[in-house]
């Protein structure tokens, strides 16, 4: 492999998942602190996208939100949503460049599990062609599960996002590695569909490393952990320290 078709660190993009900025505002109802400001400093540091997630509890993420991203014109903006009606209404009207669809529930603190997509192939490609028909690329977020990345390429998933929270949460260095393995293993078993892989869901400046040393996954949405440091260092440094981690480790690769 010669030096221009190596792997650059650059190659990995980074979205940054902005809905706590939203729940920050959303515990006493104020103006503030802005979303879309967020999400412009995060772009100015460094992003290369912004996440928000529309819950339909509207926990944090607000309607609002994803119109005055989606009009910005500045803000590359990835929704992830809910396979519903309502949501798909809403992507279609705002017409983001990208969605993700997640699995949700209203008890869940966060997200759970990844979305089944094995057990709903035609939902889940009806969904697929009517925001695709809209020019909006859609990722599946999906557990590192050979079945569900098979069913992602049957149902016609041009992206995945592969959930990576049993990784981030594992208890201890033998649980995280087999975690690891098997997203690895996800990871190429989707590139061999065709499929770009994303990552996400409990990473942080710790734990991103190893994913990012994964040379078929091109981008990582980060959120919560990215915002709570932001609470002490800034949120460009934040987004700063967090490319210079995912940078650091994509040079190891070979
Ligand atoms: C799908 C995923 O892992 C996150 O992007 C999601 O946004 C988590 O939901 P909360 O942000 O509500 O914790
Ligand atoms: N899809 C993952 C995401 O957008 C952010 O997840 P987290 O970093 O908030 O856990």
């Amino acid at each position: 492999m010669n030096a221009s078709t190596a792997i650059q660190p650059s190659d990995l993009r980074l979205g940054v998942n902005v809905d706590h900025v939203a729940t920050l505002r959303q515990a006493r109802g104020t103006s503030y602190p802005s979303v879309v400001d967020a999400a412009r400093q995060a772009i100015a540091a460094g992003a290369d996208s912004i996440t928000v997630h529309l819950r339909e509890d509207r926990r944090h993420i607000q309607d609002a939100d994803v119109e005055t991203l989606c009009a910005s014109g500045d803000v590359a903006v990835n929704l992830e949503m809910a396979l519903t009606d309502e949501m798909i209404d809403i992507a279609l009207a705002n017409k983001p460049r990208d969605c993700c669809l997640v699995p949700e529930s209203r008890e869940e603190l966060t997200t759970e599990g990844g979305l089944d997509v094995a057990g709903q192939l035609e939902r889940v490609r009806d969904g697929l062609d009517k925001l695709h028909g809209a020019g909006i690329n859609v990722a599946l977020f999906i557990d590192p599960d050979e079945a569900q990345i098979d069913a992602a390429a049957e149902a016609g998933a041009r992206f995945i996002e592969i959930h990576t929270g049993a990784y981030a949460d594992a208890t201890d260095e033998g649980a995280a590695e087999r975690e690891l393995e098997r997203i690895v293993a996800a990871a190429k078993r989707a590139a061999d569909h065709g499929i770009e892989v994303h990552a996400g869901h409990g990473l942080h400046v710790d734990n991103v490393g190893a994913i990012a040393e994964i040379g078929s996954i091109v981008e990582l949405n980060i959120g919560h952990a990215l915002i709570a440091r932001a609470v002490f260092v800034g949120l460009g440094e934040a987004v700063r320290e967090m490319r210079a981690a995912m940078e650091t480790a994509r040079r190891n690769l070979h």
